[in-house]
């Protein structure tokens, strides 16, 4: 999978842009607050329609337009596609070869990103609902049918809270059923990505880490035993349900099911965010990211691109290395941004191009 052509039209500074990026290594350099980051973000949305920045559609057009427009064409398999994404105040438009698109499913998959930033690093750090976004992005992308799963489980969270929150107790029964075989659903889709990356992200950390850490990465459902939910998922799920039920009505919500369960990242046995340093918090969550990568490239037969975003800022000069080196191997185009060229080591790497960025303008 590769991005041709980039063209943007009042995308946040960005006010007229057209690159031909490189196959393999695209540098965008420049000083602080010229762009750079703002070119990695309209990428990412032309392959997921979201901001990684989690910026609202009013935040991306450009102060003082009406609409933003990002355009790509992207190749796979010697056909290339030509995706356009309109963004104004009420919301985003896609169209798919000239022609709109209305379902998620004719979008997703034409082009699939991976983006690495330095507020990542809060995944480890913070609240579970930042892990849990992650997850739910990681196996959406390599599996759409997720998306289904956890709309459908979001919707009867939804209305299972509304009664509870109403203290009318008829009708509860069968959300709660629903409730616990759509979380299952979810429940089991996340477990099963996880499950595929396990061995990658021990090999992918001991890679860019350059030690035999034993990595692990362990799903932690709320309120309810791990080993239970193994033995009966369905049946573990209700039953903590029922544990719950005066609390829930007490509460007026629902506290049991996937969107309130947790991913510990372990770390030679101990819990990543407690004991970890920087530097290993953050080849965790790369790792984690070229697992990602991985299994994105074997379900669609393609590699993703890679979004690197203030990469020197991230790692110290070993594990750097170590991740230029990885990234040579592999058959993805890559962007980054960096203050500095002299940041990266792009010996080796024939097929790269470098953009200086400047007041929102990309000088070749
Ligand atoms: N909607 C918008 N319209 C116009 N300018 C915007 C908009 N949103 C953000 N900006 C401007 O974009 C600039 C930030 O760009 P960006 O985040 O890409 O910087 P950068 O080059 O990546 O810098 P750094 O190296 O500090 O991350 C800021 O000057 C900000 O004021």
């Amino acid at each position: 999978m590769k991005l041709n052509k980039i063209y943007l039209l009042s995308f946040r500074n960005l006010e007229k842009i057209e690159l031909t990026p490189a196959h393999r290594f695209n540098i965008f350099y420049g000083k602080n607050a010229q762009g750079k980051t703002n070119l990695l973000e309209s990428i990412f949305l032309l392959g997921t329609m979201k901001s990684f920045k989690m910026a609202k559609n009013s935040e991306m057009v450009r102060w003082g337009s009406d609409q933003s427009l990002i355009k790509g064409w992207v190749e796979r398999d010697g056909v290339t596609r030509e995706i356009a994404l309109f963004i104004d105040k009420q919301g985003k438009k896609i169209k798919l070869d000239r022609k709109s698109v209305t379902k998620v499913d004719e979008f997703f998959g034409n082009l699939n990103v991976v983006v690495f930033t330095p507020e990542e690093i809060n995944m480890v750090r913070g609240v579970p609902d930042l892990r849990r976004k992650y997850l739910d992005r990681a196996v959406f992308s390599s599996d759409v049918t997720y998306l289904h799963a956890y709309h459908d489980y979001c919707k009867i969270l939804k209305n299972r809270n509304i009664l509870l929150k109403s203290g009318e107790k008829s009708g509860l029964d069968v959300w709660t059923e629903k409730l616990a075989e759509y979380g299952r659903k979810v429940i089991n889709k996340r477990l099963d990505y996880l499950h595929e990356i396990q061995e990658l992200l021990s090999k992918f950390y001991n890679d860019i880490s350059g030690t035999e850490e034993v990595v692990e990465i362990r799903y932690r459902p709320h309120l309810m035993d791990m080993e239970n939910y193994e033995k009966d998922n369905c049946g573990a799920l209700s039953e903590a349900l029922v544990k719950c039920a005066a609390e829930e009505q007490r509460r007026g919500t629902t506290l049991v099911g996937p969107h309130r369960d947790d991913i510990d990242f372990v770390l030679n046995g101990r819990a990543l965010k407690q004991f970890g340093s920087q530097g290993q918090q953050r080849s965790y969550v790369l790792a984690l990211k070229m697992s990602e990568i991985d299994c994105l490239h074997q379900k669609f037969d393609s590699p993703p691109i890679l979004l690197l975003d203030d990469m020197t800022s991230e790692l110290d000069q070993d594990r750097n290395r170590n991740l230029m080196e990885f990234l040579k191997k592999k058959e993805m185009q890559v962007f980054i941004t960096t203050t500095s060229l002299q940041n990266i080591s792009l010996e080796g790497i024939e097929n790269h191009r470098t953009f200086l960025v400047s007041e929102g303008k990309v000088l070749h």
